[in-house]
């Protein structure tokens, strides 16, 4: 195996806005104290927070041949992520996110489809898949020609050929949750949800019943996350447990969930048993909101293991 994890999915630039105090009367324009540009989505933030945690880290998508594209291609080379089955798409637009952060770090994602909109299965290096241990796949949502069957399909295709599976969401503004989702569910090992995200699929918000209600659709191992009280985490065949999260100061909470799962996966290509691996996903998480960007956060595996260890 060439790579520990190959992340398939949701990427795109996002555009930080940070609007003065006062909210706009609508129908006005939003004053703002700066505009930052970022690399952003879900799978392309989880691919640069393993790199840096030391993973060995490929990653499969699409971006359009503008600047965002190059931008994010060059990110990815330096954060030491495998580009090579990054598509460039000659005339066509990247995605972008603008997110606006609040005072108190909570932010607001508009979301510009760009090419995520057109990324299909055929777009996908099976190749690249198959040559890494684990698959996460992120923002299944926000991939209109991917994100039913053919996401389903991938899984399938990796999971029968020994590759661990893994995916996280997104959030579905099409309303569409379960009905697209449950094809794929079968070829899950890892389903790692956020808990508003689950309820919208299940119609509850109590982690042990949404586990329950996932492991019954045919996923293996349940994380539910990050939630106010930590995550919580049902491995196959064992009792559920949580995780409380760290107190952090936070400043921009965007990536959080993304920095989780980087976390995590990296524990457990570490060989760390889930409990511990759940540990490092939420020192993860805690570090992520502390700076500016989705991925300025996170440091190495070493330095966020000892950051669970000091204020866990
Ligand atoms: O998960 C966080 C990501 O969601 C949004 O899509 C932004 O791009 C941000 O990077």
């Amino acid at each position: 195996m060439k790579f520990d994890v190959c992340c398939v999915g949701h990427m795109c630039t996002d555009i930080l806005v940070k609007p003065v105090d006062t909210l706009p009367e609508k129908g006005k324009l939003q004053l703002v104290d700066s505009i930052h540009q970022y690399t952003g989505g879900c799978t392309m933030n989880t691919a640069i927070g393993l790199a840096k945690l030391g993973v060995k880290t490929s990653l499969a998508g699409k971006v359009g041949g503008d600047g965002f594209g190059a931008f994010m291609k060059e990110t990815l080379r330096i954060s030491g992520v495998n580009t090579d089955g990054l598509l460039l798409e000659k005339g066509a637009m990247t995605s972008a996110s603008v997110v606006t952060i609040g005072a108190d770090g909570e932010r607001t994602i508009l979301h510009c489809l760009g090419t995520n909109q057109s990324l299909c299965f055929d777009d996908i290096d099976i190749k690249q898949v198959l040559d890494a241990r684990y698959l996460f796949i992120g923002g299944v949502f926000l991939m209109p020609a991917f994100d039913g069957e053919a996401a389903a399909r991938l899984l399938k295709i990796a999971q029968e050929s020994g590759v661990v599976t893994a995916m996280d969401t997104a959030w579905d503004a099409r309303g569409r949750w379960l009905s697209l989702i449950r094809p794929m569910l079968a070829h899950l090992d890892w389903f790692m949800p956020s808990v508003e995200e689950a309820e919208q699929m299940i119609g509850t918000r109590e982690p042990g019943r949404l586990a329950e209600a996932f492991r019954a659709l045919g996923v293996k191992n349940v994380v539910i996350k990050p939630g106010s009280r930590g995550c919580y985490v049902q491995p196959q065949g064992e009792e559920g447990r949580y995780f409380g999260i760290f107190p952090a100061k936070a400043v921009d909470t965007a990536g959080a969930g993304d920095a989780w799962c980087a976390g995590f996966l990296a524990g457990l290509v570490n060989g760390l048993s889930v409990d511990a691996a759940a540990v490092v996903g939420n020192a993860a998480g805690a570090m992520c909101v502390t700076q500016v960007g989705t991925t300025t956060g996170i440091r190495s595996f070493a330095e966020t293991q000892e950051y669970a260890r000091q204020d866990g």
